[in-house]
């Protein structure tokens, strides 16, 4: 499969049906996603792995991991309405089978994997919202995959935290990112950001 196929696919997958602000609950954009997973893939860290995304929301780079090879996916995320969605987008594509679904908070999941990928909650509505997901991400995993917002102080926070659970930054790479008008607070129709996707990897 090409990438461009790939972010195709995914930015055709159901989103969020109504998004709660509180868990930051907005999708990754197919490309984004795509990118994401070819920088695991072209590295090793998909194909034949077992893999975890935490805060899987609607499923988008679960069901491209489960696409471009993974052994096995366990998509964890606690809002059960958009686990519901997440199920229907991998039946639409053959996936099911290879993701297990998991109704959980990220703090309460613990399964062995090799990579995890995720886009957590930026920190927008609640501070520091990123943190229990890097903290499990780098217990979990020796290859950690996420996205996060390209603005200095949040680079250096990266950097700091990184470091401190033992781990280092191999890859960055900066995106557009287009959040959609969803919640009451957003101003424009479409909300174009920049983001970080990351690799770390055990130091
Ligand atoms: C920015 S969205 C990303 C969704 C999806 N991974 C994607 O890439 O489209 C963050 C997701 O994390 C979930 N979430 C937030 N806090 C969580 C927590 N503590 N445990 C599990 N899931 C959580 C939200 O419900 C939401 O689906």
């Amino acid at each position: 499969m090409k990438k461009k196929h790939l972010a195709m696919l995914l930015s055709k997958l159901r989103g969020f049906e109504r998004p709660r602000p509180e868990l930051e609950q907005y999708r990754t954009p197919g490309d984004v996603a795509a990118e994401l997973l070819w920088l695991a893939y072209s590295l090793d860290d998909v194909e034949g792995k077992i893999v975890a995304d935490l805060g899987a929301g609607t499923g988008v780079l679960s069901i491209g991991a489960a696409l471009i090879g993974a052994k096995k996916v366990y998509a964890v995320e606690k809002d059960e309405k958009a686990i519901e969605v997440a199920r229907e987008n991998a039946r639409s594509l053959g996936v099911e089978d290879k993701i297990e679904f998991i109704n959980a908070d990220v703090s309460e999941f613990s399964r062995k994997v090799d990579t995890v990928i995720m886009n957590p909650p930026f920190g927008s509505q609640n501070p520091h919202a990123d943190r229990p997901f890097l903290l499990k991400a780098f217990e979990l995993g020796d290859a950690v995959y996420s996205i996060h917002l390209a603005k200095p102080e949040v680079r250096r926070f990266i950097e700091v935290f990184t470091r401190d659970n033992g781990f280092k930054i191999t890859h960055r790479l900066t995106l557009p990112f287009e959040i959609p008008a969803q919640f009451h607070f957003h101003r424009k129709r479409i909300e174009r950001i920049l983001v970080d996707i990351y690799r770390f990897e055990r130091d």
